[in-house]
């Protein structure tokens, strides 16, 4: 038997939408997978009761069609779905990563990413790989139609997930059609200053490369709570807050030494609101791991 963990992510940071994702230390997805005649799923943990086991429907299913792999294939959620760290991704990476190895297909971690994107594409209509990416690569991740560039990172987060579920789906739906010219100059104004703040591990760039008035406008009004909770992470000592992925997860940005108070004004930001919450302390970090038994 295979074992795989394969980490949440958090796609857009704001600026880069569609293109930027980062690794998380944690949560993350354990997938196990042993040689069988047919695929066959199941799930357990983190919102699993939501989640289909029938290969047809599941991102693990996508992918065993795609790499020729039938498998028996356990996952144990870690990443709660549709909460803004790439759930379905996070799994789908992991089996990529199993697949592959149990059935010697010799690709590399770049070759899977288009392949654990097929998942993407059968639960949100789209095959994105800005989850998929960080979770098979690690570090900072910069996804377009050339293919991808990795960075390995170091960055203090805090991923602060409310007790509501957006999915990818509807939260497509609000993204605007056009910009603006003057918003689009500043936010890639932030996205360069993001990169530059990726690859010198400067909390402060990262944040404040962030700020986007394109699309995290709109996304953040389907989240209860987020102007409060935005607030009170900066004056907890954010360097900068953006709703990751498609929501409603809430990340901000900080150094190590604030991680503990924006965490803990975040969960009383959204009590405040009367919403529940769970905030995970944690770093940018390394992609998926393989272990074998
Ligand atoms: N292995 C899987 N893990 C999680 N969700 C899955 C999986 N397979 C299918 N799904 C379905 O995918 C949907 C969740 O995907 P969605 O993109 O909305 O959230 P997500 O993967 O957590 O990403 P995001 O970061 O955008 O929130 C749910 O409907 C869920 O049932
Ligand atoms: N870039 C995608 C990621 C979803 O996790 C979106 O924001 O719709």
């Amino acid at each position: 038997m295979l074992t795989v963990r394969a980490p949440a992510t958090s796609a857009n940071l704001g600026s880069g939408f569609d293109v930027f994702g980062v690794a998380l230390g944690r949560p993350a997805d354990v997938v196990r997978v042993e040689r069988a005649p047919e695929t066959a799923i199941t799930v357990t943990g983190a919102g699993s009761q939501y989640i289909p086991e029938d290969p047809a429907k599941n991102t693990v299913g996508a992918v065993a069609d795609a790499l020729d792999a039938p498998a028996r294939i356990r996952i144990d959620k870690g990443v709660r779905p549709s909460s803004g760290l790439g759930s379905s991704a996070s799994s789908a990476a992991a089996a990529a990563v199993a697949l592959n190895e149990l059935y010697d297909r010799g690709l590399s971690r770049r070759e899977l990413v288009p392949i654990a994107a097929e998942g993407e594409a059968l639960v949100s209509g789209e095959a994105h790989a800005d989850n998929v990416a960080p979770s098979l690569l690690g570090g900072f991740t910069v996804v377009t139609d050339d293919g991808v560039t990795q960075i390995d990172a170091s960055i203090p987060v805090v991923a602060c997930l409310p007790d509501m579920a957006v999915s990818t789906r509807d939260a497509r739906e609000v993204v605007p059609e056009r910009a603006h010219m003057s918003d689009v100059v500043d936010t890639v104004g932030s996205a360069a200053t993001l990169t530059i703040g990726m690859a010198r591990n400067d909390p402060e760039l990262v944040g404040r490369g962030m700020e986007d008035e394109i699309v995290t406008p709109e996304r953040s009004a389907l989240i209860d709570g987020y102007d409060r909770v935005r607030e009170a992470a900066f004056e907890a000592g954010a360097t900068g807050v953006t709703v990751s992925g498609a929501g409603p997860g809430v990340l901000a940005t900080c150094y190590r030494s604030d991680r503990r108070a924006v965490a803990a004004a975040m969960v009383e930001a959204f009590d405040a609101v009367g919403v529940d919450s769970r905030a995970y302390q944690t770093v940018v970090g390394d992609g998926a791991r393989l272990y074998t038994e």
